[in-house]
């Protein structure tokens, strides 16, 4: 069974038809990269995926369970998601241990999943954040719950060199973990070396589902597979 797997879904808001009849699957164990130019649909596609939006047409599901009615969502998938907000007054160590209490999970996670991010300021609040370490408080709390799959929406974003080089061995790791990752990024050099897979939409609709060995020049080919549309 696919880890995730979306199918025939479609959503308009009003008048914008944001995603149309999109399917795809993706397998255990992989980091796949979810492409496409701004507006194609990913963030609509990947908040219908953790039942943030409901499809007006389609399913989508993890481990073979639309988001809603999964017993254990927290422990089954984490996300990350553009604009994150923190209570800036809180430390990251109470953020996410008032996640944990909220979801019934043990506390001893917070500094389990504090080192796995790396992120040594968790005495720190969080309103003194740069962008990269709130990043890495999100990416935290999206661990909290040990998930077997992963969702990412752009989490290289605001992370310096030195950020996205630990953002690739992280994301590697997991994987070989037996994470299934699902990561929309722009930044296509670095989802070249780190994604197994590849998705790509455009104005809502599928371009291409393949392996990233199929693709060669990831960024070249992309730049036409788009043009064609
Ligand atoms: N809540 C909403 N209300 C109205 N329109 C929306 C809403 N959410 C998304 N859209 C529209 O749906 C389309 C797809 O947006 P979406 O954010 O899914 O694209 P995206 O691929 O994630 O783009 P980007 O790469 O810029 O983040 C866009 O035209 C967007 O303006």
């Amino acid at each position: 069974m696919s880890a995730i797997a979306v199918t025939n879904i479609s959503k308009s808001f009003g008048k914008v038809r944001a995603v149309s009849d999109l399917s795809f699957t993706v397998g255990s164990g992989t980091v796949t990269a979810f492409l496409g130019p701004n507006g194609a649909g990913k963030t609509t596609t990947l908040r219908m995926i953790l039942g943030l939006v409901k499809p007006d047409r389609g399913t989508a599901t993890i481990h073979g369970t639309p988001y809603l009615h999964l017993r254990r969502p927290n422990t089954t998938v984490g996300a990350v998601l553009e604009a994150t907000s923190f209570h800036p007054g809180r430390t990251a160590r109470a953020h996410l241990t008032a996640l944990c209490v909220a979801s019934g999970l043990s506390t001893d996670r917070v500094g389990q999943v504090l080192d796995q991010v790396g992120l040594a300021a968790g005495d720190r609040r969080v309103g003194g954040f740069s962008l990269g370490m709130r990043q890495r408080l999100a990416l935290a709390s999206a661990l909290l719950g040990d998930p077997a799959v992963l969702i990412l929406d752009e989490p290289a974003n605001g992370l310096d060199p030195e950020g996205i080089h630990w953002l690739r061995g992280f994301l590697r790791a997991l994987a070989a973990g037996g994470c299934t990752v699902l990561v929309s990024s722009h930044v296509l050099a670095e989802m070249s070396v780190v994604a197994d897979r590849v998705i790509v939409v455009n104005k809502g609709r599928l371009v291409v589902e393949a392996p990233m060995a199929d693709f060669g020049d990831l960024e070249e080919a992309y730049l036409e597979l788009v043009k064609e549309w």
